[in-house]
């Protein structure tokens, strides 16, 4: 019989102790798009390893997503950060997206950070305006649970946490994140249909990782950094290397903000 996903979890977070010689970790990260280069102001970097090397991950399948995990030492903390994700439009199911959460809480962690890059709906949002994300809508369809695992989304993105990013910086923005199946971008009409329903952002990642770390009684905080304005909301057309330009444009000051913010966890 083939291991269950938490139990492959269990696999790699041993595998990262050994390679590692960290004991637990209190923290982890997801970097999204973009966001990769924002890691370098967390603090330093002690261990870095293709999360390939790891029983459970995949190599990466987008640009902009290393495909690596960095050990980082933050004063008397152990922080981990995954420099890219799985995404569900790649392919390989939900435990393959889910898995980095696993992993970081099988590894100590019970405070995870999501990143990704979204598209602005608020039309108070500009390019390279970071988000907190205060609740989410899955438009996925899809949930990393199975079977009679009915758990609380209440309140998935911890209120104390986003109370500490807005300690840090009180003009954050708040927002409720859209997360679709991707990979395509959206129609116009769709995201007209986002706004309607209350969607400030609109990604492709995020929602399933948010479930799967609250299941496992984590907290959440999640960020977005507004990478374009969503489909028919201003005349450009959209691509993954705009994204990419606007998450490293953004990549000083959102880093220093994260830095701050993880810094008061
Ligand atoms: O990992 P994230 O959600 O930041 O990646 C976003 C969503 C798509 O994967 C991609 C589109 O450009 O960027
Ligand atoms: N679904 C979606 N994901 C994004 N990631 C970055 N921008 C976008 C967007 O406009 N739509």
């Amino acid at each position: 019989m083939t291991a269950g996903p938490k139990a492959i979890a269990e696999q790699a977070a041993d595998a990262l102790r050994s390679r590692t010689g960290v004991d637990a970790y209190d923290i982890a990260l997801v970097m999204g798009s973009g966001w990769a280069p924002a890691a370098d102001l967390l603090g330093e970097g002690r261990d870095e390893l293709p999360t390939a090397e790891l029983p459970g991950f995949l190599p990466p399948g987008v640009e902009g997503h290393s495909g690596t995990v960095r050990g980082i030492v933050d004063g008397d903390r152990n922080v981990l950060a995954f420099l890219g994700r799985t995404h569900l439009y790649e392919g390989h199911g939900t435990d393959s997206v889910v898995h980095n959460v696993r992993t970081a809480v099988a590894a100590g962690a019970r405070t995870i950070v999501l990143t990704n890059a979204a598209g602005g709906i608020n039309a108070t949002y500009t390019v390279g305006t970071p988000v907190l994300i205060a609740d989410h809508i899955n438009m996925t369809a899809r949930s990393p649970l199975v079977g009679a695992t009915f758990v609380d989304l209440t309140e998935t993105y911890s209120a104390e946490l986003r109370a500490l990013a807005l300690e840090v910086d009180p003009s954050l923005a708040e927002g409720v994140y859209a997360a679709m199946p991707g990979p395509h971008f959206e129609t116009p009409a769709e995201i007209r249909m986002l706004r309607a329903m209350g969607a400030d952002l609109v990604g492709m990642s995020t929602v399933l990782e948010a479930i799967a770390a609250r299941e496992a009684g984590a907290r959440v905080l999640g960020m977005s950094l507004v990478t374009n304005i969503a489909a028919g909301l201003e005349g450009a057309n959209l691509d993954h290397e705009e994204v990419l330009a606007a998450g490293r444009d953004a990549a000083e000051t959102v880093g220093r903000l994260l830095a701050d913010i993880v810094a008061r966890v």
